[in-house]
């Protein structure tokens, strides 16, 4: 049985404490001051698991990029953490597992830098077609090195894309603007746009391509996808793009493919192990080889798309910590209620066992309160319940609620939000 805690209502704004991580764009702190939220720190870099361990212990809401691990460790600490917001695309970099069973809801900003990444790539494939980083270079070494022996147009060239997602689909658009035949091979069955062609395998789609550029997400099944078998299907003075993660390719494989010719340039954005700050020396097999563009993952990093992102993530935890919206998380069960007029909300997160929510509403007819609106979503492991309740004003009922509901066997989490 868990322990009846003490009575608590919604923290004050100013108590709220704010961490944001990773230069954060200024317009995230922006908005939370325009909806009251003053109590904000932020950091230029991403902090280890012994550092967070500590400095999340106040946190009520954390904001990170990709550089920062959220481990079921960091969760253990983060007693009065509410929420996560990863001010950028992928997750992966926390365990949403972990985060769920702790009653901490995950937000993200599926889209608000996919342009920027579009955009990246498509310089990239121009560059690399026209071997522009070899002459570029020969020539800051004093070389000059004219020839148009192995430079060719992108008109009529074959675009491989894995993964036709946000990225994958507006990086084919542009790519046929430019006069590209533009292939991609994807897990799922897509609608393809513009004259894009799904093709049924991903050897099938290396064997067709002059540019394969990734853009999957980090999964189990994208872990070192490309290795030497796949990099050696590709054609011969084929170009390789990695803009995804950089756990889905082999880099030795890649280094390997780069200097014995095979392919003839790649542009690589993230690597299997990346520097913590700017400071941080980067290693990589691939560094030297004049076929190669590294790029320090700044695929997302445009000011355009970082102050998008600030508005957006911070849109969601205001969201959910004024009213308990947990539409678009990404780990946990999507609940919005609208605001009753004169009620007071409560919110429990709860594993998902069967009669949760039929103890909570036993609490609701033995105390006789009146319900104004109710809404309860499940996954497979939690159930969220948003309760509004009609008190008279200066009543304790919502409070006495809470102690009550605290008190249920399974609770994960309960507080009176207003
Ligand atoms: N370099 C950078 O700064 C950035 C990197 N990214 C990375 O790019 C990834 C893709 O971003 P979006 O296009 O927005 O994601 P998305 O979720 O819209 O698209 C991903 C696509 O990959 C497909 N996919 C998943 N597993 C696959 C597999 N095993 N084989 C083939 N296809 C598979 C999915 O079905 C989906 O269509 C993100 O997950 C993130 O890791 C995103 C933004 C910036
Ligand atoms: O959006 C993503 O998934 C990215 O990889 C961008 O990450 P960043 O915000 O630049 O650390």
């Amino acid at each position: 049985m868990n322990t009846p805690a003490a009575p608590q209502v919604s923290l004050a704004k100013e108590r709220i404490q704010i961490l944001l991580l990773e230069g954060v764009h200024d317009s995230a702190v922006e908005v939370l001051k325009q909806h009251g939220y003053s109590n904000i720190k932020t950091l230029k870099t991403s902090l280890n698991e012994d550092e967070l361990c500590e400095a999340i212990k106040d946190v009520h809401f954390i904001g990170i990029r990709s550089r920062t691990q959220l481990t079921a460790k960091v969760f253990a600490k983060a007693e009065k953490l509410a929420a996560v917001g990863c001010f950028c695309i992928g997750t992966n970099q926390v365990d949403l597992e972990a985060a769920r069973d702790n009653g901490v809801v995950v937000f993200n900003a599926p889209f608000s830098n996919t342009r920027s990444v579009a955009e990246l790539v498509l310089a990239e494939i121009i560059m690399l077609l026209r071997r522009i980083p070899e002459k570029n270079a020969a020539a800051h070494r004093g070389g000059w090195d004219k020839a148009a022996k192995g430079s060719f147009e992108v008109r009529g060239k074959v675009l491989g894309i894995v993964g036709y997602g946000h990225i994958g689909t507006q990086l084919g658009i542009l790519a046929e603007q430019l006069g590209m035949q533009v292939r991609y091979y994807d897990i799922e069955t897509k609608l393809s746009l513009g004259n894009a062609l799904q093709v049924s395998s991903l050897n099938e789609l290396l064997k067709q391509a002059d540019v394969v550029t990734l853009h999957v997400p980090e999964t189990p099944q994208t872990q070192w996808m490309i290795g030497a078998q796949e990099l050696a299907q590709m054609k011969p003075g084929a170009v390789f793009i990695n803009a995804s993660r950089g756990t889905v390719v082999k880099i030795n494989a890649l280094a390997d493919s780069l200097k014995s010719g095979h392919l003839a340039g790649a542009a690589i954005d993230v690597f299997p192990v990346e520097p913590k700050g700017n400071d941080e020396q980067f290693e990589s097999p691939l560094r030297g080889l004049d076929n190669c563009i590294l790029t320090p993952h700044i695929g997302g990093s445009t000011q355009e798309a970082q102050e998008n992102i600030g508005i957006e993530v911070v849109g969601k935890l205001v969201r959910y910590s004024d009213n308990g919206s947990t539409l678009s998380a990404v780990n946990f069960p999507e609940v919005a209620l609208p605001a009753h007029e004169g009620s007071r909300r409560l919110l429990h997160i709860h594993h998902n066992r069967p009669g949760m929510l039929t103890r909570i509403n036993q609490l609701l007819a033995e105390q006789n309160i009146n319900v104004s609106g109710q809404y309860l979503q499940t996954d497979s492991k939690v159930g969220y319940v948003v309760i509004d309740i009609e008190t008279p004003p200066k009543s304790t009922i919502a409070d006495d609620l809470l102690v009550a509901m605290r008190d249920i066997d399974g609770t994960i989490k309960a507080r009176v939000l207003y």
